[in-house]
């Protein structure tokens, strides 16, 4: 993929409202649709009135014809028929009909996702099934974790996530998935099975079974790839489940990160945190005080609680316009893993949040400090990274526009009701990210230099839609920020 492409195409995956767009233009699809298929069965209901017109006994004999045709109004009629209805009814026959909604239905489908939004998608299922380690079973009747929804994949579904698993090399899960197609839908057996050996039951069985050698640490020796090569179809078919029972049980298929075991929520618990209502910074918060929740003290990093309000969120989201694309990793292949939207002029809404940080965190702020609006699509998540301007960073960044942010703050701003916690993988720390709160943590040390145990990372959302204000804290030099929020006896 072209890097420009990557930067400036539209894609429809990467965010809840650009899934939006995709499910008006599915309605409107679905609605072009249903009037070209009842002008079409008016066609046909016309063409039966025509049919039922022409119907009369039938003349097997040539006496019979004779017959008929010699009387009057037979005759009459037959040519009557002939010249005047034939032509009308193959005329009508020719007739187009639906042109609107056959040129409207061309021009959705020339909009409709291409394969790297439908690739996109297959990715994020991948990334919720491994980081939560769900099974294909669950996930295929709408369970997720221990909910469960109304909604439940189609045996095409399954097959398309069982294909994608084959190809990233993923056979156990590629299998199990091919598995679901087939109870879903024992008679669709046929479709399933073409699949299957439209990706060659055979590549597949060598696979498997190269990858169950490469776990358990033997080397595939010539004998037994010539073994694979000559093997019959039911030889292929013990080899795959021998095989797979050896590597379902030797290994583990998804990797125990930090990152996954943050979001499958398996960090101990910390106790040692106390919640206050800071009423001290200034004159405004003696009026209006903070719920304050520390989340860890060292480093500092805290949770401020209904800072923003749903009013002000849909003030900060009606700012925007186009949304260009975010994306996870520095690395290629980078990752569009969110829609984003910079706030860079000054505007009352970011006046008020500016006071706000500055109430908050006892700051006055230099200058303005652009916010970036993001919304992630179900699957979006952000890799391990640190927020701090990094020798890394400034080969992509040349302008710092991603900052050097001594500290962070993230307003959440969206409805998140699985997955899509801030993870703070070293200090085995993970945070909900609850609409209206407000999550702030310094990526430096006193000295200034930067502090790796600020690495952080964002859970794929499961369900919901999350909306986040990343505040760029580059105005935030002065250190007198640490005193005002280090943590005091209480
Ligand atoms: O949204 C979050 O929780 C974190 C986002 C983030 O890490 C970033 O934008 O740098
Ligand atoms: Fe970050």
């Amino acid at each position: 993929m072209d890097s420009n492409d990557l930067f400036f195409k539209k894609y429809y995956s990467s965010s809840v409202s650009g899934l939006v767009k995709l499910l008006k233009m599915e309605q409107e699809f679905m609605e072009n649709f249903s009037v070209y298929a009842n002008i079409l069965q008016k066609k046909v209901d016309n063409l039966n009135i025509f049919l039922d017109a022409l119907k009369r006994p039938n003349h097997n004999t040539h006496n019979e014809r004779e017959k008929f045709v010699s009387n009057p109004l037979n005759a009459f009629g037959l040519i009557r028929r002939l010249n005047q209805d034939w032509p009308k009814w193959q005329n009508y026959t020719q007739k187009q009909q639906g042109l609107g909604q056959l040129n409207a239905m061309q021009d959705i489908v020339s909009a409709a996702p291409e394969s790297f939004d439908m690739n996109e998608k297959l990715k994020a299922m991948h990334r919720i099934e491994t980081t939560y380690d769900l099974q294909p079973k669950d996930i295929a009747k709408g369970v997720l974790q221990s909910t469960e929804f109304n909604y439940k994949l189609t045996w095409r579904d399954c097959l398309a996530l069982a294909h994608h698993k084959f190809k990233i090399g993923e056979f156990q899960r590629s299998l199990l998935w091919f598995q679901e197609a087939l109870n879903i839908n024992p008679n669709g057996s046929l479709e399933i099975i073409n699949k299957l050996q439209e990706m060659q039951l055979k590549n597949f069985a060598t696979d498997v079974a190269k990858r169950s050698i490469y776990l358990s640490n033997q080397a595939l020796t010539n004998e037994t790839n010539s073994q694979l090569q000559d093997a019959k179809t039911k030889e292929l078919e013990q080899l795959i489940s021998s095989n797979l029972k050896r590597w379902i049980k030797d290994s583990s298929t998804t990797p125990l990160t930090d990152h996954n075991i943050g979001c499958r929520g398996l960090f101990p618990r910390k106790t040692n945190l106390v919640c206050r209502y800071n009423s001290s910074t200034n004159a405004f918060l003696k009026l209006a005080p903070l719920k304050m929740e520390e989340i860890s003290r060292d480093p500092y990093i805290v949770m401020f609680h209904e800072v923003i309000s749903d009013k002000e969120i849909e003030e900060m989201k009606g700012d925007i316009r186009e949304m260009e694309n975010g994306w996870t990793g520095l690395e290629d292949p980078k990752e569009i893993v969110s829609s984003v939207y910079w706030i860079r002029e000054e505007t009352s809404f970011s006046k008020r949040i500016n006071q706000r940080i500055s109430d908050m965190t006892g700051f006055k702020l230099e200058e303005f400090v652009a916010i970036q609006l993001a919304n992630f699509g179900v699957g979006g998540y952000f890799k391990p990274h640190f927020d701090y301007y990094t020798e890394r960073l400034r080969g992509v960044d040349a302008n710092n526009t991603l900052g050097d942010r001594i500290a962070s703050i993230i307003f959440y701003a969206g409805e998140v009701s699985q997955g899509g916690q801030t993870v703070f993988p070293d200090l085995k720390v993970v945070v909900e990210p609850k609409r209206g709160n407000a999550l702030f943590w310094f990526n430096k040390l006193d000295d200034s230099s930067p502090d790796p145990r600020s690495l952080h990372s964002v859970c794929p959302v499961i369900v919901g839609s999350r909306w986040s204000g990343d505040y760029q804290v580059a105005a935030l030099r002065s250190p007198v920020i640490c005193e005002a929020l280090q943590p005091t006896s209480s």
